[in-house]
């Protein structure tokens, strides 16, 4: 919702584009069936879109919209978003735009309880979380995919009807100037929390709703505190209540606050009563400088997921798979991760670098990441906004023994987001036992300093094997179908980062998961994991076992 005499996406301060339907001479052009079709040009179904262009592969993205999606919505992006950004070629404007930030501060009844740092090694090249909003996500996403040739967007087409076949899908598409049918051997279902294409399935979402309600607002003020986190328990501007507090660029302030369980919903979405909570809070926080409201709107707590994300050829992608609380930031950082990591495997399958076989590990991967995240979320969904008065008491006893006893002001660490490790996941090899530390097998990769740049720097867009013996390198590059291979000195950060000893590697992901490592590494053993995890056969003159390392 927007201030009374602001149109609907009359933005103090970012101008929301309009994109026609497809009219003329590309009209004439649309493609009567395709491999991938994408619904959905929101944050997840772009980087869905130039995850599969990265890989060669072409697609089509259908909106419904004229434009991007109201409001600011998501507003903290990760570290390993970032990375995703970065290997999509789009990271630029995110870097110049978006506040980083490492640390949080929690408050009750006024007085600090708590200060949590987030890791931030010299090691790793972006910053822990970045705050942005979503409307800046979208605009720099849509210029990356403006910018692709391999992506068709199709805006103002809604699709309005989906036919499953043997080897295709057919979507209806209802557009200003028609209604079509076209075909896709592939369809990804980035369409959001309302997802038609899962009601038009007939699927439903499954899980807990929670008590609690916030109002989320906007407003953009000259308040000069730096970009920490801010949580408010049971502050005098809310009595029994949380408030969480975000800077934004541009002067913007996102500030979130419970409603009181007898408070009317619809009455506290009145402007004059936004208005007021608001001011309350700045009063609370010490501002007293004028201040603009821009943008509001009202949210619940929600942990719901599907049984399945792949439904024969319709994969589910973001939140059309899954609804996860804000808090602890991890809304929209999973789902650009599944949009990645179909995008990717997708994208392997179709230019027949991965048997199909591959797209089955999708579901369990990013099922069991959005599990984790219900198991984090719920704790700190529970700790914001107490369901019950016994959970009230408990929590309100935890921060008054915060106040004079710094542990326990631990428990309102809202533990913010790490990627998921895939170590179970079909698409990675068992552990090496022998190792100590390092990364495990599925985790993400920590980043390293390597010659004036970082690790992630040298990675390649397929699979990439990193070691630390220029034989064993040799050996991997004279493969056939041989994967990137990076080589690193024995005392390299790398190899300290990895706990990787001078005959140790690690055959990495096109996401930056580790897929399998070694103490001892061999040629033939990488041979053999890239044809395991990518569900290939080994070629006929690989079983004698033949490899030169
Ligand atoms: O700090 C938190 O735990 C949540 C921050 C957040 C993220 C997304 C939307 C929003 O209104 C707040």
């Amino acid at each position: 919702m927007r201030p009374q005499g602001r149109a609907p996406t009359e933005s103090l301060y970012f101008t929301y584009p309009h994109f026609d339907a497809p009219e003329g001479a590309a009209r004439e052009r649309l493609a009567a069936d395709t491999r991938v079709a994408i619904v959905g040009a929101g944050p997840v179904g772009m980087v869905a879109a130039l995850t599969l262009a990265r890989e060669g592969v072409a697609s089509v993205l259908l909106d419904n919209k004229a434009t991007f999606n109201d409001g600011s919505r998501a507003i903290c992006v990760s570290r390993s978003s970032f990375a995703i950004l970065e290997s999509l070629g789009a990271v630029a404007p995110f870097l110049d735009k978006a506040l980083g930030w490492t640390m949080g501060r929690s408050f009750f009844r006024g007085t600090q309880i708590l200060e949590f740092e987030m890791s931030d090694p010299a090691s790793e090249k972006y910053r822990p979380m970045y705050n942005l909003q979503q409307q800046y996500i979208e605009q720099y996403l849509w210029d990356a995919v403006a910018r692709e040739p391999l992506i068709e967007t199709r805006w103002q087409s809604e699709v309005t009807g989906i036919t499953d076949h043997p080897d295709a899908v057919e979507l209806t598409v209802t557009d200003p100037q028609a209604t079509y049918a076209f075909r896709a051997d592939w369809v990804l279902a980035c369409d959001g929390a309302r997802s038609p294409i899962r009601r038009m399935k007939g699927l439903r979402l499954k899980g807990e709703n929670y008590e609690g309600r916030y109002v989320i607002a906007d407003i953009r003020s000259g308040h000069d505190y730096p970009t920490i986190r801010r949580a408010l328990f049971d502050p005098a501007c809310r009595p029994g209540g949380t408030v969480l507090v975000h800077k934004q660029p541009d002067d913007i302030w996102r500030i979130d606050y419970q409603l009181a369980d007898d408070e009317d919903e619809a009455e506290a979405l009145q402007e004059a009563n936004v208005r007021a909570s608001v001011a309350a809070v700045l009063a609370d926080l010490g501002e007293t400088g004028p201040w603009d409201l821009e943008w509001w709107s009202v949210y619940s707590a929600n942990t719901l997921l599907l049984d399945e994300y792949r439904h024969g050829r319709t994969f589910f992608v973001g939140d059309s798979a899954h609804i996860v609380p804000i808090f602890g930031v991890r809304g929209l950082n999973n789902g650009l991760a599944d949009g990645q990591n179909i995008g990717w495997k997708l994208g392997h399958v179709l230019t027949g670098r991965a048997g199909e076989d591959l797209l089955d590990s999708y579901s369990p991967e990013r099922r069991g990441a959005t599990l984790d995240v219900f198991a984090n979320a719920s704790k700190s969904a529970r700790f914001m906004t107490p369901p019950t008065r016994g959970w009230t008491l408990m929590r309100d006893a935890a921060l008054s023994l915060a106040l004079d006893h710094p542990f326990a002001g631990g428990l309102a660490n809202p533990r913010q987001m790490t990627p998921f490790t895939y170590a179970e996941s079909p698409a990675v090899l068992p552990d090496d036992p022998a190792f100590t530390g390092g990364a495990g097998v599925g985790s993400a990769l920590p980043d390293a300093r390597v010659d004036g740049g970082f690790l992630s720097d040298r990675l390649g867009a397929g699979y990439t094997l990193i070691c630390f013996d220029e034989r064993l390198a040799e050996g991997v590059r004279s493969l056939p179908d041989a994967p990137d291979v990076v080589c690193l000195a024995p005392d390299s950060e790398a190899a300290t980062v990895l706990a990787a000893g001078p005959q140790a590697a690690y055959l990495v992901r096109p996401d930056r998961h580790v897929a399998a490592r070694w103490t001892t590494a061999s040629a033939e053993a990488v041979r053999d994991a890239l044809a395991r995890v990518t569900f290939q056969s080994l070629p006929d003159n690989a079983a004698a076992g033949t490899v030169e390392a």
